[in-house]
């Protein structure tokens, strides 16, 4: 089964109301493949998501950039899962290298909030990437492993995943992964997914890359075998946003 080629957009915490209507504009009137070649998914902070959705061509999908380990309570400043699904918003994005490092995300906790999203019917992009630090210590796979496993140990179902290799270095750096790193790392984690969760999740589950992705560098990625799209930062607040999308079109003549 072909893996659609999946963009995400990760907003971060950037934008005021004036200028989340202009992306969005942007977007509505970019000329795209049609949704069989690329599933797209912007994420904009919770408190855009109503108005984004609302305002959004419905080609496209809006994901939370976070939430909660479990149902909702006293949790001061957290939002559930019970309460994206009630708000119709299909998508989170869970164990971004941002959270896991400035707010002391473990492993487990990701793992357990992808587990609760899930069980939500929430779909989710999990995210993993090794720092500089381990990259270059050589132990890359070994950290991207255990923040898979810590999800594989939680879910079996991985219809509703979209796993991000992130490496964490290429964030907001300008210093994006060769093609060749990328793949390399891509298909260690689906060879990991093969022999630690099913063949069958190894080929259909979509690796997508994110760090430092923009109008220039993403058709080359996205021509790697396990490059299966890509989770945008920065890029993802301007025009080029489109071209990113369009080079899923590179998989399709491949
Ligand atoms: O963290 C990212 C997406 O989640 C990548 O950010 P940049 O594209 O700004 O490097």
């Amino acid at each position: 089964m072909a893996r659609k080629f999946f963009v995400g957009g990760n907003w971060k915490c950037n934008g005021t109301t004036e200028e989340v209507k202009k992306i969005v504009n942007v977007l509505n009137e970019g000329q795209v493949p049609s949704t069989d070649v690329v599933e797209v998914v912007v994420s904009p902070p919770f408190v855009f998501l109503p108005l984004v959705k609302s305002l959004l061509k419905p080609d496209f999908h809006v994901a939370a950039q976070n939430c909660w380990v479990k149902k909702g309570g006293a949790f001061t400043g957290e939002i559930s899962a019970d309460m994206l699904v009630n708000l119709d918003i299909p998508w989170v994005i869970l164990g971004h290298s941002e959270r896991r490092q400035l707010l002391n995300e473990a492993n487990e906790f990701v793992g357990d909030k992808v587990a609760y999203a899930l069980s939500k019917g929430l779909k989710v992009i999990a995210c993993v990437g090794e720092t500089l630090e381990q990259r270059e210590a050589g132990s890359t796979m070994d950290v991207v492993a255990a923040q898979t496993k810590a999800i594989a140990e939680r879910v079996s179902d991985w219809s509703n995943i979209v796993l991000a290799y992130e490496p964490v270095w290429a964030i907001g750096t300008g210093k994006v992964a060769t093609p060749a790193q990328a793949q390399e790392v891509h298909f260690e984690l689906r060879k990991w997914l093969h022999a630690n969760t099913s063949p069958e999740v190894a080929s259909a589950t979509r690796i997508i890359y994110g760090g430092s992705v923009n109008g220039a560098n993403c058709k080359e990625l996205a021509a790697q075998p396990d490059v299966d799209g890509f989770l945008v930062g920065g890029a993802s607040l301007k025009p080029e946003f489109i071209d990113i999308i369009k080079s899923a079109e590179v998989k399709k003549n491949a």
